[in-house]
C-alpha cells in the first residue's frame, strides 16, 4: 500500500525542530537548506558536527542548541525531524511530539513517521519529489539522477511563457482552463 500524500512546504514559514547533530543530522540539514535557504530551523545536540557548525555561521535562521533535548525544544517548533543515535530516545521524543499534534520525521524508523524527506529533482521552477515509500531510499536518489538528466533544460522558458500566457487570458475559469490545456497538449501529443 502506498498512502503516502505529497506537499511542498514552505519552510520559510514554519519553525523546524532537527534533533541530533551527526552524519543523518547533516544530512538532513542539509535537504532542508538547500530546498529552503530561508527556513527557521533550530537544531539540538550535546555534539554537532563541524560541518553544521559552518552552516550556522552563514545562515541566520539557523540555531544551534549544544546540549541532551529537552521537552521545551518542542515549544513553537511545527516540524520536528528527529536523528540522534538512540533510537529509544528518537521513539521517546517522536511520542511527546505527536502528543502536541506536531508533524514528526524520525530517520531511523520510517514507522513512526508522519513524513518523509523525498528525493528532490530541481530545474528551475520545476520541483519533482520522489519517494520509494520508503522502500529504498538509494532508487529514490538513482531517479533523481535519471529525471535529471531526462528532463529538458528549457522548461524554465516554458513555464514562463505559459504563465505570461495565463495572466493574459480572459474569460471565465473554463475558458482559460480549456485554452491553457489546448496550448500545452503538444506535450503529451504522441509521434504522428
Ligand atoms: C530520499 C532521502 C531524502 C533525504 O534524506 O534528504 C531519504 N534518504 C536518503 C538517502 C539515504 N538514506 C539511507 C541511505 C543508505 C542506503 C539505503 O538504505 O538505501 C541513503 C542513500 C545514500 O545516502 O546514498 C539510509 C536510510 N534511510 C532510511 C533508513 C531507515 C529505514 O529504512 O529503516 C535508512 C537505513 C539506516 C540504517 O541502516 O542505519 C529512511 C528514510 N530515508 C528517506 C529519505 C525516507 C524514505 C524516502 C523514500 O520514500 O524513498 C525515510 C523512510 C525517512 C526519512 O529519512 O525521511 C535521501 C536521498 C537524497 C538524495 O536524493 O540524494
Ligand atoms: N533516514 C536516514 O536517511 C538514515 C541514514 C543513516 C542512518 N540512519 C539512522 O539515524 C541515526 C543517527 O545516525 P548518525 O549517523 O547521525 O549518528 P551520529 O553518531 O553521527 O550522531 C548522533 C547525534 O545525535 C546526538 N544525540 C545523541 N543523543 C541525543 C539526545 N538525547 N538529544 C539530542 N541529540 C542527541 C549526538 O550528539 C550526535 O550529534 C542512527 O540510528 C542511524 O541508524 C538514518
Amino acid at each position: 500500500m502506498n498512502n503516502l500524500f505529497p506537499i511542498f512546504l514552505k519552510l520559510e514559514n514554519l519553525h523546524t525542530l532537527i534533533v541530533g547533530g551527526g552524519y543523518v543530522g547533516l544530512e538532513k540539514i542539509t535537504a532542508v537548506l538547500d530546498n529552503s535557504p530561508q527556513a527557521t530551523v533550530t537544531l539540538v545536540a550535546p555534539e554537532i558536527r563541524d560541518e553544521i557548525q559552518e552552516l550556522a555561521q552563514v545562515r541566520e535562521r539557523l540555531t544551534l542548541i549544544f546540549r541532551k533535548f529537552e521537552e521545551q525544544d518542542l515549544d513553537a517548533k511545527d516540524l520536528v525531524i528527529v536523528a540522534t543515535n538512540d533510537k529509544l530516545e528518537n521513539q521517546r521524543i517522536a511520542s511527546i511530539a505527536r502528543v502536541r499534534h506536531m508533524l514528526v520525521n524520525v530517520a531511523d524508523t520510517p514507522a513512526i513517521c508522519d513524513f518523509y524527506l523525498s528525493s528532490v529533482v530541481r530545474k528551475g521552477n520545476l520541483k519533482v519529489a520522489i519517494s520509494t515509500n520508503g522502500m529504498s531510499p538509494t532508487l529514490a536518489k538513482r531517479l533523481k539522477e535519471v529525471l535529471g538528466e531526462a528532463l529538458p533544460d528549457n522548461l524554465e522558458t516554458a513555464m514562463e511563457q505559459l504563465r505570461a500566457v495565463r495572466e493574459m487570458l480572459s474569460g471565465d475559469f473554463a475558458q482559460k482552463v480549456d485554452e491553457l490545456n489546448r496550448i500545452t497538449s503538444v506535450l503529451t501529443a504522441g509521434p504522428k
